[in-house]
C-alpha cells in the first residue's frame, strides 16, 4: 500500500507544545487524551483494547509493525485507540504466524498514524506535565484552527465512555455445558478476560454496560464479573448500582480495572485522575496477602483513593503498586468480592497474576458450599 508518501504532520498538545512527524495514514486528523504505553511487544492487543477508547497512544518501543498482525491478537472487534504516534512505523513484517501488515490492519480501521516523532521527548513531556488532550493533523500551518478544535475536545475527567464500547445486546462466550455460569458486565471487556474465564470451565453471559442485576437472574449465575473499560469511572451510576445489588445478595464478584474502580465506588471509596497513569507490561505490584511480587500488565489513568480504602472497615487492601504506592487490589471482608486495578489476563503482558482467575473460581466454590 502507498503509505510511503508521508506528509508533514504535527501533534499539538493542550499546553501548546508541538511535536513534529510524518502522517502515515489516509485518516489525517484525530483528537483525544494523549498517553503512552511502555510495552515492548503487544501493539495489536493495545490498539484493540476498549479501555483505550478516546486516547491517542504514543508507543515508547522504537519499532511498531515489524511483527505484523493476526486475528488471535485482537482484544475486541476493532481498533479502539483514537490515534497512534510512534517513532518507526513498519508495514513489512517477518513473523510466520502473522497474516496481515499493521498498516493494512490500521487502515481498515481508519486510524490516524503519525511516525518519525521524537517519542522520547514526547513521553518525557507527558510524564513531566501530565496526561492532557492533543490533536494530530497535517494542518501544520493552521495551528490556531487546531487549537480551537482541541478546546472543543472533552476532558477525560468526568467522561463516560463505557456506553460507546459496550455490547448493545447480551451474548454468550464459552461452552454452555461448562461447570460455572458467570454474568459479566461489559464496560469494554477484553477478549482475553473471557478466554481466561472460559478456560476455567466458565460459561459467560456478557451484559451491556447498563444492565440491571434483575436482568441477569434468568441466567442463574454462579458468579459475577465487572470488566475493564474506558473513561472516568465516576459517571458509571448504573454499573455502581449493579455492583451494589450483587454485593447485597452476597454473590461472588470479581472486578478488573474499571470494574475494580466501580466496586470501590459501590463501597463509598472515591476515584481520582492520576498524573499520567500506568500503561505498560512490567509494572511491579506487591501482593500483601503472601508478600510476593508480581510483574503486571497495566492500563489505567484513574485510581481509587488509598486513604478512603484504608479507613473503610469492610475493605482490605490486598495489592499495592510498588512504583508509586497506589492501590492495586482490594477485597471485601463481609462479602465474597475482590478486584484488581491491573490486568491479570495480560494480553499483552506477563502471566504472573493469572492466579486471580483461579481465586475467583475458588471464591465461587466456597460461597456455594457455605450456602448449601
Ligand atoms: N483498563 C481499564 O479498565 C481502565 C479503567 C479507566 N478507564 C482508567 O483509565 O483508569
Amino acid at each position: 500500500m502507498a503509505y510511503l508518501e508521508k506528509k508533514d504532520a504535527i501533534i499539538l498538545l493542550q499546553d501548546g507544545t508541538i511535536f513534529h512527524g510524518k502522517m502515515v495514514s489516509t485518516q489525517n486528523h484525530a483528537t483525544g487524551e494523549i498517553c503512552f504505553n511502555t510495552g515492548t511487544t503487544g501493539y495489536q492487543e493495545i490498539f484493540t483494547d476498549p479501555s483505550y477508547y478516546g486516547q491517542i497512544m504514543v508507543t515508547t518501543n522504537a519499532h511498531i509493525g515489524n511483527y505484523g498482525t493476526t486475528d488471535f491478537d485482537i482484544e475486541s472487534d476493532s481498533v479502539k485507540i483514537a490515534g497512534l504516534v510512534c517513532k518507526n512505523f513498519s508495514s513489512d513484517f517477518s513473523r510466520p504466524a502473522a497474516d496481515k501488515g499493521l498498516f493494512e490492519f490500521l487502515e481498515d480501521n481508519n486510524l490516524c498514524i503519525i511516525s518519525d516523532v521524537d517519542t522520547r521527548a514526547l513521553v518525557s513531556h507527558i510524564r513531566d506535565h501530565g496526561a492532557q488532550n492533543a490533536i494530530m493533523s497535517t494542518q501544520v500551518n493552521d495551528v490556531d484552527q487546531l487549537k480551537k478544535q482541541l478546546n472543543d475536545t472533552p476532558s477525560m475527567k468526568g467522561l463516560e465512555l463505557a456506553s460507546a464500547v459496550s455490547t448493545k445486546e447480551p451474548y454468550y462466550f464459552g461452552d454452555e455445558n461448562a461447570q460455572y455460569r458467570i454474568a459479566a458486565l461489559d464496560l469494554g471487556v477484553k477478549t482475553n478476560i473471557l478466554r481466561n474465564l472460559a478456560s476455567r470451565d466458565c460459561y459467560i453471559k456478557v451484559f451491556p454496560f447498563n444492565a440491571t442485576y434483575e436482568e441477569t437472574l434468568s441466567f442463574n449465575p454462579d458468579g459475577y464479573f465487572i470488566s475493564n473499560g474506558p473513561g472516568d469511572p465516576a459517571p458509571l451510576v448504573d454499573a455502581v448500582a449493579f455492583a451494589k445489588a450483587v454485593l447485597e445478595k452476597q454473590h461472588p464478584l470479581f472486578g478488573i480495572c474499571l470494574g475494580h474502580q466501580v466496586i470501590a465506588l459501590a463501597n463509598g471509596i472515591s476515584t481520582y485522575k492520576m498524573h499520567t497513569g500506568h500503561r505498560g507490561i512490567n509494572h511491579p505490584v506487591q501482593n500483601l496477602e503472601n508478600n510476593k511480587g508480581e510483574i503486571t500488565s497495566q492500563n489505567h489513568g484513574f485510581a481509587i483513593n488509598k486513604e478512603e480504602a484504608q479507613s473503610n472497615p469492610d475493605v482490605k487492601i490486598t495489592h499495592m503498586h510498588l512504583n508509586d504506592d497506589t492501590v492495586a487490589g482490594i477485597k471485601l471482608i463481609s462479602k465474597p468480592c475482590f478486584s484488581v486495578q491491573y490486568h491479570p489476563e495480560a494480553g499483552p503482558g506477563p502471566n504472573d497474576a493469572t492466579y486471580l482467575f483461579d481465586q475467583f473460581i475458588e471464591l465461587i466454590n466456597t460461597t456455594k458450599q457455605e450456602t448449601i
